[in-house]
């Protein structure tokens, strides 16, 4: 029975154990299935976390990223302020400038008003000469005709519009006894024919003139610098890039070549083209204080018969091709600049063709053109600004007959005659405004013709000599460039020409004097027309 009720008792535990047992292993599964949740949310974690970690390198870069774009930006935006900087400080530099021309502008206005008051009084001072003389009828007669020489002289002046100015200059002629050319007043030329004097008595009663009008006169005694300082218009529009040019023109001997170069190293007798190249050296020096870039360049040519040369070179050339330019060096001082300058001309004149004629010992027998070239570039404008200045020395118009020349000296003299001939066609076109201008007629008109225009300026130096020898050649020359000429024929006997021309023109004076005085009050009104022109023109200069 205990036996019984202990087998009963370790049955029952063994089946409680088999129970607890069988609890245990549902629990284990339990457990088990329980860690295998865990387990795979652990891997879900832990593939949550390597997403997160990317995510956060992710983040990571895209911050180094953007620190870096960070940093370029602010790169950018430092050089964008210094630039503003930069930008600041120009305009501020410009503003001064402006400031500075401003003041130029407004003195250059206060001396044009100046001006205005001088000119106003001058004029006033004018009236109260005309009232002054009006009670003597002949002295009126005569200052109403010279004034009105000098308004036709403004008119031709400004119908030109500046553009072409033609003087006279008289050589000195020491050792002729008698001379053919009497100078009237600043602007009149008389010429005398010497062989009416020579001929029979009878033809020696009838003396006659001409009388020739230039925008100026210069006399035998005129000196070299007179004549230089009524370039000054010229040389100025040169320097403000303009193209000019400026000739001088006349017979055999007359003295082209020595207004045009004289003594080159002689202060008093150094013609223009030395005194221009001094004033170029002074006007560089301003350029260069002022800053401005500027480049000279020169170039000096011989067109002798039908062929370009070179004289630099000493060489022929096409006439298409430019010739040697030589470069003025930068950065040299006043003396270098011209000794320079002065070097290239004494050197190249050597080379120029010279031949003695019956009229000269040295006669040249080419035309010759030096030109300067200039370019000045404009920091403001930004822009570069160009201009030509020729000056030439022509070779000598003159008769075969009298030169005698024969052979290549007379073609060369034909050659000469012609191209002077077509140059004076040019300029009266170019005077008249007309608008084919004959170019192709000479080789020298090819040669200038971009400065030979309507837009250029040109000064012609008619040269003459006053000597019996050179009457005709003279008489051709004056007809072919004055602006006005006039013939006086009147009986007289014995007389020298200077006593005889005064007494002459009084003559005249008062022959003319009853038809003057029917005309005075047609004249009175054009002259105070004309004054009333010229008012208005002062004012439309100043304002
Ligand atoms: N105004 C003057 N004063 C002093 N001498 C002068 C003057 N004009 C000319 N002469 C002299 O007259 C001579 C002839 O002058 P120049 O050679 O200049 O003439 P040209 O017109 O150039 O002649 P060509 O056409 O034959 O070359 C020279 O000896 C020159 O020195």
């Amino acid at each position: 029975m205990i036996q019984q009720k202990q087998n009963n008792q370790i049955n029952f535990s063994e089946y409680a154990a088999s129970e607890e047992l069988e609890d245990l292993q549902d629990q284990e599964k339990i457990l088990k299935k329980h860690i295998g949740i865990q387990l795979s949310n652990l891997e879900l974690l832990n593939i949550q976390i390597l997403a997160e970690k990317c995510k956060k390198n992710d983040f990571v870069l895209k911050l180094q990223f953007s620190n870096h774009l960070i940093q370029q930006k602010d790169q950018q935006i430092s050089q964008i302020c210094q630039k503003i900087e930069n930008a600041k400080i120009s305009k501020l530099k410009q503003i001064q400038m402006y400031k500075e021309i401003q003041i130029k502008y407004n003195q250059e206005y206060q001396n044009l008003n100046l001006n205005k008051m001088q000119l106003a009084d001058s004029l006033q001072l004018l009236q109260s000469d005309i009232q002054k003389y009006s009670d003597t009828e002949f002295f009126q007669e005569l200052y109403d005709q010279q004034r009105q020489n000098i308004l036709e002289f403004n008119e031709e002046l400004l119908s030109s519009k500046g553009r072409i100015r033609v003087v006279c200059r008289i050589r000195p002629q020491p050792e002729a006894t008698h001379k053919t050319i009497l100078v009237n007043d600043d602007y009149k030329v008389l010429l005398f024919d010497p062989h009416r004097s020579l001929q029979s008595p009878e033809k020696n009663k009838k003396k006659s003139y001409i009388e020739y009008t230039f925008m100026k006169v210069f006399e035998e005694d005129s000196k070299q610098v007179d004549l230089f300082n009524d370039l000054n218009f010229f040389l100025n529009s040169f320097f403000q890039c303009s193209n000019v040019s400026i000739f001088t023109y006349g017979p055999t001997g007359s003295g082209k070549t020595f207004t045009m170069f004289g003594e080159i190293k002689n202060q008093k007798q150094k013609g223009i083209i030395p005194r221009c190249l001094e004033q170029l050296c002074q006007k560089i020096e301003e350029y260069e204080a002022n800053g401005i870039f500027n480049e000279v360049n020169v170039s000096i040519v011989e067109l002798y018969n039908d062929k370009i040369k070179d004289l630099i070179q000493n060489a022929n050339i096409q006439e298409r091709k430019e010739p040697s330019l030589s470069k003025l060096p930068q950065g040299l001082e006043f003396k270098q600049k011209l000794q320079f300058l002065l070097q290239q001309i004494i050197s190249a004149t050597k080379n120029r063709i010279v031949r003695k004629t019956n009229c000269n010992q040295h006669s040249s027998r080419s035309h010759l053109v030096f030109t300067i070239k200039l370019k000045l570039f404009d920091k403001i404008q930004n822009k570069i600004n160009e201009g030509q200045l020729h000056l030439v020395d022509l070779a000598g118009s003159e008769r075969i007959q009298l030169s005698q020349t024969t052979g290549e000296g007379q073609k060369e003299t034909i050659f000469i005659n012609q191209s002077l001939q077509a140059l004076s066609a040019v300029l009266k076109s170019i005077k008249n405004n007309v608008i084919h201008i004959p170019y192709r007629n000479s080789l020298l008109t090819q040669y200038l013709r971009n400065s030979l225009n309507s837009n250029s300026k040109t000064m012609v130096i008619l040269n003459i000599s006053s000597h019996p020898t050179y009457y005709s050649q003279t008489k051709e020359a004056l007809n072919l460039l004055c602006l006005k000429q006039q013939q006086y024929i009147t009986r007289s006997q014995h007389q020298t020409p200077s006593s005889f021309e005064k007494s002459e023109r009084n003559k005249e004076l008062t022959q003319t004097n009853q038809q003057q005085t029917n005309t005075k009050n047609k004249k009175q009104s054009i002259v105070e027309r004309k004054l009333n022109n010229m008012q208005s023109t002062q004012k439309t200069l100043i304002f």
